[in-house]
């Protein structure tokens, strides 16, 4: 086959596009118009095989709209006659078979339907046919010229071109889709696991902080008031650091008794005391290559304090009741609500033990220093109640925002958390589907009065008659009361069971139920 240099260049172009990276359509088209300047066409048509059907994705001096349009070859039999040969099909010019574009073609080309070349070639890739290559020309014995190898060569080009950008767009599919897997699978976790919301700056220099110390094996004693979220904090740095793979033990310090504090942070050997009939791993045991989290440090006892401090520096545990010390590996994080420092003035908390444990000070700010993050806190807490309540979309109204940014937040994070909960709940009523926060909503007086403060209003007291009736809106009741007792408690369920003179097990249930509880 001898080629002239416009032919050459032609192949070579397309052969080049088959490497270079770009969308479908353009792949697609520059093939269509590089065939056309080619060959002594009027008319050139790309079709890639679809479900059985061909679709035209580039034309040449055929109307656009056509591409996409399935073709179907039984009603197409020039279509059919191409798909069934691997070798490329002259058609006569007087062929009573009807041209696929009838009715398409630009105007010239239409008026001499009767009398025009056409050739077509399928397109094989790998033994698969992938589509359809058809030249039409004005001028009967137009293709006379072409030999059938000029027409296979581009045929193969064709197909390849073709094979890939399928392969091109199969893969990006693929990525969207998993992006979108993805992109749910982060969502989900963070609902799950809780991620320190808010681009503030001090909120800002806490995430700094804590990557900064995460990666040490320093201990890290957190402060700050209650809910500013130390333990959020905690986990945190746990997650970020290099014993993120192993455990994070918590220990509640201010809910471990005297008498079984010893016994609980180091374990005990069987027959240690009454009632000890095996033995047990104490939380420093459990934490061994991990991190221990003393939750609430400023509540051990004196006593406990120089166990713990004896523990830290030796960097060994003794169960009670053993002879023998167990060596461990732990990380310690601490956290406080109390200042320390005024503490081990006061003679409650061991200066040396404070020393050991405040390596390296982390504060977590009250949330009135940084009320610029209640939009983003806002809209964290209520996405999360939109998923627990099974309301469809929660939007805050304008008024709502302002109060929430005028209020103090004494319970800070932890009572905003549980303020857009409630509120969730008091929106729901009635409405279906979508729901809106209003001021009326929120249980924050403008001017900074503090919940407990703010009378109880009748219609917190009883909730009006849903449009589901009795039994839905005693549920309602029931959260709203339950919802108000957990935030004036803190959080705290065991206190909020005894103020509502429940069992705990009961309320739990009851809790889950109504959705208020995981
Ligand atoms: N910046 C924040 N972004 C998202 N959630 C937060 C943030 N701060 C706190 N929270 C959430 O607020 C709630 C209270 O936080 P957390 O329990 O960590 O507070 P705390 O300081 O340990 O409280 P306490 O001193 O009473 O133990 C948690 O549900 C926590 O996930």
């Amino acid at each position: 086959m001898v080629l002239n240099a416009q032919t050459h260049s032609a192949l070579l172009d397309i052969a080049l596009d088959l490497s270079a990276a770009m969308p479908s359509q353009r792949r697609y088209q520059r093939l269509i118009e590089t065939v056309a300047s080619v060959f002594p066409c009027d008319a050139a048509a790309l079709l890639i095989v679809q479900n059985r059907a061909l679709v035209p994705v580039a034309l040449h001096g055929i109307a656009p709209e056509l591409i996409g349009q399935a073709f179907e070859p039984s009603a197409h039999p020039r279509l059919e006659r191409i798909m069934s040969s691997q070798e490329p099909v002259r058609f006569e010019y007087d062929s009573d078979l009807p041209d696929p574009f009838d009715g398409h073609l630009a105007v010239d080309i239409e008026r001499s339907l009767d009398v025009h070349a056409c050739i077509g070639c399928s397109l094989y890739a790998e033994g698969e046919l992938v589509g359809v290559l058809t030249v039409d020309a004005l001028a009967q014995g137009a293709f006379d010229q072409l030999s059938d190898e000029l027409l296979a060569t581009f045929s193969a080009l064709a197909a390849v071109a073709l094979k890939n950008a399928n392969l091109v767009d199969a893969l990006q599919r693929m990525g969207q889709q998993q992006q979108a897997v993805a992109r749910e699978l982060v969502q989900e976790a963070r609902l799950r696991e809780g991620e320190i919301v808010g681009d503030s700056a001090p909120i800002q220099q806490l995430k700094d902080n804590i990557a900064r110390v995460a990666a040490s094996q320093l201990s890290v004693l957190i402060t700050g008031e209650t809910g500013t979220g130390k333990e959020l904090v905690a986990r945190t740095l746990h997650a970020q650091s290099s014993r993120a793979q192993a455990a994070l033990v918590h220990v509640n310090c201010a809910a471990l008794p005297e008498s079984v504090a010893e016994s609980e942070l180091f374990g005990h050997v069987k027959g240690a005391f009454t009632g000890a009939n095996q033995a047990r791993m104490g939380k420093f045991e459990l934490a061994n290559g991990g991190t221990l989290f003393l939750d609430e440090v400023g509540e051990l006892s004196l006593a406990i304090q120089a166990k713990l401090l004896r523990a830290l520096q030796q960097g060994e545990v003794q169960r009670v009741g053993a002879d023998a010390n167990v060596t461990v590996n732990v990380r310690i994080i601490a956290a406080t609500n109390r200042d320390l420092q005024e503490e081990v003035r006061q003679g409650r908390f061991r200066a040396d033990l404070y020393h050991r444990l405040c390596v390296y000070p982390v504060k977590v700010p009250a949330l009135k220093e940084h009320i610029e993050d209640i939009p983003l806190l806002a809209g964290h807490f209520l996405q999360q109640a939109q998923h627990k309540l099974g309301i469809e979309q929660i939007v805050l109204h304008p008024n709502a925002l302002k109060a929430m940014q005028e209020y103090d937040w004494p319970g800070n994070v932890r009572e905003l958390e549980h303020l857009m909960l409630r509120a969730g709940l008091k929106a729901r009523q009635g409405a279906n589907g979508r729901v809106r926060i209003d001021l009326e909503h929120l249980e924050i007086a403008v001017g900074s009065t503090t919940p407990e403060q703010a009378p109880l209003s009748n219609e917190n007291a009883v909730a009006p008659i849903a449009a589901n009736g009795l039994r839905d809106a005693v549920d309602q009741f029931q959260c709203q009361i339950i919802a108000n007792t957990l935030s004036k408690n803190q959080g705290n369920w065991a206190q909020t069971a005894r103020d509502l003179q429940l069992d705990r097990g009961n309320l739990f249930r009851l809790a889950k139920r109504l959705g208020l509880k995981d």
